[in-house]
């Protein structure tokens, strides 16, 4: 027996000699995949699904996921040897490899983009990669047998803080150091990390238990009681203690410990006793690593019962499955849409298979995901991009190992290596968030679940107050079934909408900047009634641009076509597609004058003023510029739900799904920027976006208020907003993308060219666009045209859609079309650094 099997290391060489390659997807945007040979002795432990470890290029070594396996060598290039193995089992599922691929396909980008989009860096190892000690590791503890080289990297971490991958090849001169890394971290001596400011550092409590005599020998705890009995401070320490855990019913309790903080912050204890019966040895102090998904001390709850609607809307939901993949879930707002997907994932989970919740923001999860753990617990998995990369490796591992069963989170969960699903739920199915913009995959979370159900064998549950017009068409076909709630739950009613004619209020004298004093009174009056208010402004900042009143300048962004925000609380001026800033200049650069004005507001100038002519509102604001660290959603939503706050400004987060009971009055500010913005979808967003914001008025009970401000109240989208009226704008719409060829009707792929010089820009997308034509027939091409931002990030945009209608076209062989013609065009010499974005369904 070799030394080298004690240990775990790759079986023997298989018998029987075939020579095996791996076709693997590596994390970059490479147009194909790549072929390895496998060494023997690793055929039998290389799997589909798994990290191996490969070299690429001069000196890079990377991991990357095997496609496929075959016995098939590369015609054109000698393939190198796959380096080593990284798991036991697959870390990426069958389903999920055939997903990415679609994803590749459907968006128009490769494997690589697809794999790097999806995978938490913490499970990505490339050359950059170090290596810690794991913080649990005790080497006097331990006796789990090392091998030599083990043991040699454990010395050098004990005597360096990290060591990069590179630096392990070196230290043990072998080139073949990885299998040893990979041991050491099934042994848990190390972790991995990817840059040292990411270090994993792990979540520790203090906590203390009695000292294990008292409670393992037969009389010590009385004897205790005796002699703490002229210490009163220390008796009810102790008491307390007991009484928190019960070491008389169960002694094993003890060793768990309760968190000290239990006691110290219990204001009839005395923080110095607690000192002392540690130092008397009566209590022992020690620390604990927690899980980053604490739930220990959430109390577990039945769901609530259902009413007579939800149990309706759920048994409709049940019945339509057995005919149809997808249905969609047409409730309005505060109709108690939430409970019923409880419902539908209990059942689900009863059956034995795992759930997807998708939601469209962060803000959202915040709420939502108190409502799962209370009837989920330790089942239930969160995934969002505010966690670190520990903490979604984390949640990757859960679902691999069957720790987390529903997983609640945004369009990234659709990464996720499930394998066993039998729910999907799109929850605020409507929202464009779902869709990515920027870097590839530019994919749409909704519809790559229904893909994904679709290749799982199951169903999607698509929940809206607002459906999106391309849903609603799929339901009116009969293509998806679709259920409706009409009433909200229990007595809570639909809230008044009325309108607030700016124009008027002016010639009336009756603003007071931004705010009407309509608004200014009904959101006193709320205070005054100890109720709650939303208000929504749909641009963060404080203003939208600064401009001189002497000589008109207004500062633009240096390397976009747009003017510079101004962000009051850090007095800069600040680019929001680009992110360049500076500082807000006191007189004018162009004429010296004093004169500088904001125009236009924000949500900041709205929290500002607010502040101002309300002193007594507690005012707080959620916006990009306020949510940047990872609890800040959580704690303004908290703050807010616990009355600590009683204003909410807000931009489009403040809008959806969340749910507070005392909110009696929500105003929008300004109506006219959502509804006057050059998009076919404009009116769809507008409506979506004013009724999901009503939405949050009069959830329980108490009637909600809406006051709207507008300079065009005649404008006839708010007729259907006040009546509620979906049904009214559907058909509108619809008839609007029939007649004019837009979606659902036709397919779109918005093509962007990018280039430093103008000029060649619009050359390219010239060129470009008559090969189009020529490829796909002039129908089917618009453009170029110069978007209304023309420059971003020191790059000119031209723009082409192609439009393909949905019946008779053939997808496929048009994108490859398309893939072609962009091919082409970068053969030309004038066009080598054009960059081509091709973005399909752009939102
Ligand atoms: N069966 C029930 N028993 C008790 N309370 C309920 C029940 N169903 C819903 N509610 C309450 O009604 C309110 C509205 O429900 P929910 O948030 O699920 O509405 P929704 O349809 O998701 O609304 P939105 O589309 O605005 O997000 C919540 O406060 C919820 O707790
Ligand atoms: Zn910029």
């Amino acid at each position: 027996m070799s030394e080298l099997l004690n240990f775990n290391y790759p079986p023997e060489p298989a018998t029987d000699r075939v020579t095996l390659f791996a076709d693997v997807i590596l994390p970059l945007p490479l147009p194909k995949l790549y072929t390895y040979r496998i060494p023997f002795e690793m055929n039998d432990s290389v799997m589909v699904g798994a990290r191996v470890i490969v070299q690429f290029g001069g000196k890079r070594v990377l991991s990357c996921i095997v496609a496929d396996i075959h016995e098939n060598a590369p015609a054109d290039y000698q393939a190198k040897y796959v380096l080593d193995v990284l798991d036991d089992t697959p870390i990426v599922t069958g389903p999920q490899l055939k997903l990415f691929k679609w994803i590749a396909d459907y968006y128009m980008c490769t494997l690589g983009e697809v794999i790097n989009a999806g995978l938490p860096s913490a499970l990505k190892l490339s050359s950059e990669s170090r290596i810690q000690l794991h913080p649990q590791y005790n080497p006097e503890e331990d006796e789990i047998i090392f091998a030599p080289q083990e043991e040699k990297i454990i010395f050098a971490l004990q005597h360096n803080q990290a060591l990069t991958f590179t630096e392990v090849g070196n230290l043990l001169q072998l080139k073949s150091y990885h299998k040893f890394i990979k041991s050491l971290i099934q042994k848990e001596a190390i972790i991995i990390y990817e840059q040292v400011s990411d270090k994993f550092s792990p979540k520790v409590v203090k906590k203390v238990r009695l000292t294990e005599h008292f409670v393992q020998e037969e009389g010590m705890l009385e004897e205790l009681f005796n002699q703490l009995t002229p210490q009163p401070k220390q008796l009810d320490i102790l008491l307390n203690y007991l009484q928190k855990v019960p070491v008389h019913q169960d002694i094993n309790l003890n060793y768990k410990g309760l968190e000290k903080s239990e006691l110290s912050k219990n204001p009839h204890l005395s923080a110095s006793s607690i000192n002392t019966l540690i130092k008397k040895g009566v209590l022992e102090q020690f620390d604990q690593i927690v899980s980053r998904f604490p739930i220990d001390n959430l109390q577990q709850q039945l769901p609530m019962a259902l009413s007579e609607h939800q149990l309706q809307a759920k048994d409709e939901i049940l019945g339509l499955f057995k005919e149809k993949d997808t249905v969609l879930l047409h409730g309005v707002t505060g109709s108690g849409k939430t409970e019923v997907y409880i419902d539908l994932i209990k059942h689900a989970l009863e059956a034995g298979g795992q759930v997807l919740y998708l939601l469209p923001e962060i803000a959202l999860t915040a709420q939502i995901v108190t409502r799962l753990l209370k009837v989920f617990g330790e089942k239930l998995g969160v995934y969002h991009s505010k966690f670190s990369d520990n903490e979604r490796a984390e949640v990757w591992q859960g679902i691999l190992s069957g720790r987390f069963q529903v997983v609640v989170g945004v369009r990234s969960s659709i990464f996720l290596p499930f394998h066993n699903l039998s729910l999907i739920i799109v929850d605020e199915e409507h929202e464009a968030s779902y869709k990515q913009y920027d870097p590839a995959p530019r994919y749409n979370a909704r519809e790559t679940a229904l893909v994904m159900a679709n290749l799982q064998g199951t169903k999607t549950l698509l929940g809206s107050a607002t459906p999106s017009i391309e849903s609603y068409y799929n339901c009116k076909t009969g293509r998806w079934g679709l259920v409706t709630m009409s009433k909200r739950f229990g007595q809570a009613q639909l809230p008044d909408i009325e309108l607030i004619d700016i124009r008027d209020a002016q010639r009336r004298k009756a603003m007071n900047s931004h705010f009407s004093s309509q608004l200014l009174t009904a959101i006193e009056e709320r205070l005054q009634r100890e109720e709650q208010v939303i208000l929504f402004q749909n641009r963060r900042g404080y203003a939208p641009f600064i401009s001189c009143d002497e000589c008109s300048w207004i500062p633009k962004c240096k390397f976009c076509a747009v003017s510079l925000s101004y962000h009051k609380y850090n007095n800069e001026l600040r680019c929001h597609y680009c992110g360049y800033h500076e500082r807000m200049p006191h007189d004018c650069p162009a004429c010296g004058a004093t004169t500088l004005k904001s125009m236009g507001f924000g949500t900041e100038k709205v929290e500002d003023e607010l502040k101002l002519l309300l002193p007594k509102a507690e005012v707080q604001r959620m916006d990009l510029d306020t949510t940047k660290t990872k609890n800040s959603y959580q704690q303004i939503i908290a703050d807010f739900e616990n009355g600590k706050t009683n204003v909410l400004v807000g931009t489009q987060m403040v809008t959806k799904g969340l749910d507070f009971e005392n909110v009696s009055l929500v105003g929008i500010l300004n109506a006219d920027t959502v509804i006057n913005f050059p998009d076919y979808r404009a009116h769809e967003r507008a409506y979506q976006l004013f009724v999901q914001v009503s939405g949050r008025a009069g959830r329980k009970g108490k009637p909600g208020t809406v006051l709207i401000q507008t300079r065009d109240p005649l404008q006839p989208i708010f007729r259907k907003v006040r009546n509620n009226d979906y049904e009214s704008l559907y058909e509108h719409e619809i008839e609007e993308r029939l007649r004019f060829g837009y979606p659902p009707f036709v397919r779109m792929i918005r093509i962007t060219v990018k280039h430093a010089e103008e000029e060649t820009s619009e050359n390219a997308a010239i060129v470009l666009a008559k090969d189009l034509v020529d490829r796909l027939g002039k129908q089917q091409v618009l453009g170029p045209e110069v978007p209304y931002i023309f420059k971003i990030r020191n790059l000119f945009l031209n723009e082409i859609h192609i439009k393909l209608p949905r019946a008779n076209t053939n997808l496929k062989a048009a994108k490859d079309q398309l893939a072609q013609a962009i091919f082409n065009l970068r053969l030309l010499p004038v066009f080598k650094n054009i960059r081509i974005v091709a973005d399909v369904d752009p939102m």
